[in-house]
């Protein structure tokens, strides 16, 4: 997954950004089927790519008029570009990211998007703790991508793990959603087409084109 976006951006030439945009709208369509409560959303950020598309999608929900925070965990200075551009466009819109939550029972539903595929090892010792207790609020959450905490491609828990509702999985489901402990971890999955192929599929597209006379 990593090496189609990679070949999406640098050999494609479509834009992070436009990328991350797609997730968020496609989170906002299934955060808006009906089956959650958004009479108060939080957004969980991390410094990711995957923290990116959350804060997107709160920017998005905001613009929608619906009540939703953001908490963004770590330091702003070490977040990637896309997401350190997110949330500058963020902050233009009048979002003010928070630093901590008391108690997550407040909320009527979360979105996680604290880690997505880029995470390789456990999980900061803090981060568990924060996810422990999300879990134990029992409130429902969606998570971006992947619960987080879960190992993409093999399915562990990487520590700790969040315990999804449902999970919104971007261009093919991940490997490490369908074993180990993802099937428990992800609730339901909804895999939607960001604009992110595989080459096979590129090579089609061109095929159908060249057939076409084009
Ligand atoms: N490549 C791309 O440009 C795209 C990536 N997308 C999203 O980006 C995700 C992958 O992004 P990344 O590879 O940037 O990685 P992640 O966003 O999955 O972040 C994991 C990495 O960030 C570190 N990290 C994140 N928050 C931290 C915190 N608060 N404290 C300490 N460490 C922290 C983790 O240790 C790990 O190394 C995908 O799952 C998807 O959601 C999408 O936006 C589509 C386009
Ligand atoms: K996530």
């Amino acid at each position: 997954m990593q090496q189609y976006d990679q070949y999406t951006i640098n050999e494609i030439g479509v834009s992070p950004l436009v990328l991350m945009e797609k997730t968020a709208l496609s989170t906002i369509e299934v955060l808006a089927a009906g089956q959650f409560d958004l009479a108060r959303v939080l957004v969980i950020s991390g410094l990711g790519n995957n923290g990116g598309d959350g804060i997107a999608t709160a920017r998005l929900l905001q613009q929608k008029g619906v009540n939703v925070e953001l908490l963004f965990v770590g330091d702003e200075a070490r977040a990637a570009n896309n997401t350190s551009q997110q949330l500058e466009i963020a902050k233009n819109y009048g979002i003010e990211p928070i630093q901590r939550v008391k108690d997550f029972r407040q909320y009527t539903v979360i979105v996680d998007a604290l880690f997505g595929i880029g995470l390789v090892k456990p999980v900061p010792v803090k981060l568990g703790e924060m996810i422990k207790r999300i879990n134990a609020a029992n409130i429902p959450v969606i998570a971006l991508d992947v619960p987080s905490g879960l190992n993409a491609t093999t399915g562990e828990i990487l520590g700790a793990a969040i315990r999804a509702t449902a999970t919104v999985t971007f261009a093919y489901p991940k490997t490490g959603l369908l074993k180990g402990e993802g099937p428990k971890r992800a609730g339901t999955v909804y895999v939607k087409d960001i604009g992110i192929y595989a080459p096979e599929e590129i090579a089609n597209f061109k095929n159908s084109s060249e057939s076409k006379g084009n």
